[in-house]
């Protein structure tokens, strides 16, 4: 390319004012990659909060505690929602998005919980919304199933999706900590929700994996569609159960299609020492994408913290000065797909005598014992039956390492005449 053509291109990026709601982790994580990032066409013109009470680490004069004086200001271009609340996020984005705003979040919780509308209020306003730190952190999944996979006939998708519970688990598994301090730590390491039971019962993985699925299948579900199985329950004997047998446990989010439906669901799993999965520790993700001719790629990287989801955002912001946004491709492909959860899966199931789990509730029983005053059963058995076990008190439930997944065959509906 000629210097005059490069020059040409680079002055048509656009330079961007931005008003950030929220400076908490990512928040000031994006603030310290922007001022560290020469040539980026972008400046925060303001910065709204919620605690008044608080104190900031730059001048008062850039905070505010009113979300009109971003929203309201023709001055900025771009809303960067970095905030921990899902309601008032998507109000935000709303509203932003209705005033010409273009939109940067990484609110997974928000995004799953509102993405057709999200999806529809972009082709309303024609502005984009753009959320490649919502999913796995620094790895840039969502714009890769949108460009390099635009055309790409995809299968599956399957990975790591959360790193606070991939933290926990390495330093619960190899340094053998307690359960609840490796929990603060990742608290304190800003790896955290809010709410961290979102993490640990693995619904952060989900609303990531309900955005993934979007892009992947083109296909809009809705995360209480979605089982997930969190990592709460793992008790000490399933921990000595994995190391005996060589293997790890990691919160596996996955989502595939066979025919016409697209499965998806967020359990824990027992992954053999040679799977790629193993070897990704603390609070890296990893996202595997099977893909039919390509066959499977995986991507690893950082998926929680400040400023690798402050690189992420930042980004999104980059793109913005080009003024990319998602085309949705997936959505625009012809296919009749459908979300379900009726599959079979192989797990372990873990519980304290007395639950009244028996042989008889698995499809297929494989095989049984008792030890330390607990009952283990292994075999086939529904998802649906597994996540209603996951909610009882001392039940573990991890899935077998390479388990199989059936999916289930529709029971024909049978009629009879009334005579
Ligand atoms: N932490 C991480 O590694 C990652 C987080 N995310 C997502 O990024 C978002 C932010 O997370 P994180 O930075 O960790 O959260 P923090 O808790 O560290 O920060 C939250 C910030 O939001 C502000 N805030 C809350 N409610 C409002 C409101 N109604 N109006 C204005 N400001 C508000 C808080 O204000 P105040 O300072 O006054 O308390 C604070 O600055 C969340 O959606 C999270 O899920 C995504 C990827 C990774
Ligand atoms: N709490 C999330 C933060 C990033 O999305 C995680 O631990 O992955």
């Amino acid at each position: 390319m000629s210097a005059e053509k490069n020059n040409t291109s680079h002055t048509k990026h656009r330079h961007l004012k931005l008003g950030l709601f929220g400076f908490g982790c990512v928040g000031q994580g994006l603030y310290h990659v922007l001022d560290e990032t020469p040539g980026i066409k972008a400046e925060i013109k303001r910065i709204c909060v919620k605690h008044k009470n608080k104190t900031r680490p730059l001048s008062e004069d850039l905070f505010t505690f009113s979300k009109e004086d971003i929203l309201n200001d023709p001055d900025i271009d771009v809303v960067v929602e970095l905030i921990d609340d899902a309601k008032a996020a998507f109000d935000i984005v709303k509203t932003a998005l209705q005033n010409g705003k273009a939109v940067v979040t990484a609110n997974k919780k928000m995004l799953a919980e509102h993405l057709e509308e999200i999806y529809q209020l972009q082709q309303q306003y024609g502005k984009p919304v753009l959320y490649e730190g919502a999913v796995c952190g620094a790895i840039p999944i969502i714009r890769n199933l949108e460009e390099y996979y635009d055309n790409d006939l995809l299968t599956g998708i399957e990975g790591i999706f959360n790193g606070s519970t991939n933290y926990i688990l390495t330093k619960v598994f190899e340094e053998r900590k307690s359960y609840g301090d490796a929990l603060q730590k990742a608290q304190e390491l800003g790896f955290a929700e809010s709410d961290p039971s979102l993490d640990v019962k693995g619904f952060d993985p989900k609303f990531k994996l309900v955005v993934a699925i979007a892009h992947t299948f083109g296909v809009f579900v809705k995360p209480e569609e979605v089982i997930n199985i969190g990592i709460d329950r793992i008790s000490d004997l399933d921990l000595k159960f994995a190391r005996d047998n060589g293997y790890g446990i990691k919160l596996i989010a996955r989502a595939f299609k066979v025919e016409n439906k697209v499965f998806g669901f967020v359990a824990p799993q027992f992954i053999e020492s040679t799977h790629p999965l193993y070897a990704v520790r603390n609070e890296y993700n990893a996202v595997q994408v099977q893909s039919a001719f390509a066959e499977q790629q995986l991507f690893v990287g950082k998926g929680a913290g400040s400023y690798p989801t402050g690189s992420a955002v930042l980004s999104d912001i980059s793109a913005l000065t080009y003024d990319y946004q998602y085309e949705y491709k997936k959505l625009h492909q012809p296919h009749d797909l459908k979300f379900t959860n009726r599959l079979t899966v192989e797990a372990f199931v873990s519980f304290d005598e007395g639950t009244a789990i028996s042989m008889s509730d698995f499809e297929q029983f494989q095989s049984g014992y008792a030890s330390h005053g607990k009952q283990y059963m292994v075999g086939k058995v529904s998802l649906e039956k597994l996540q209603e076990w996951s909610g009882w008190d001392g039940v573990g439930v991890i899935l077998a390492p390479n388990a199989t997944l059936t999916p289930q065959k529709e029971v024909a509906k049978s009629f009879s005449l009334a005579s």
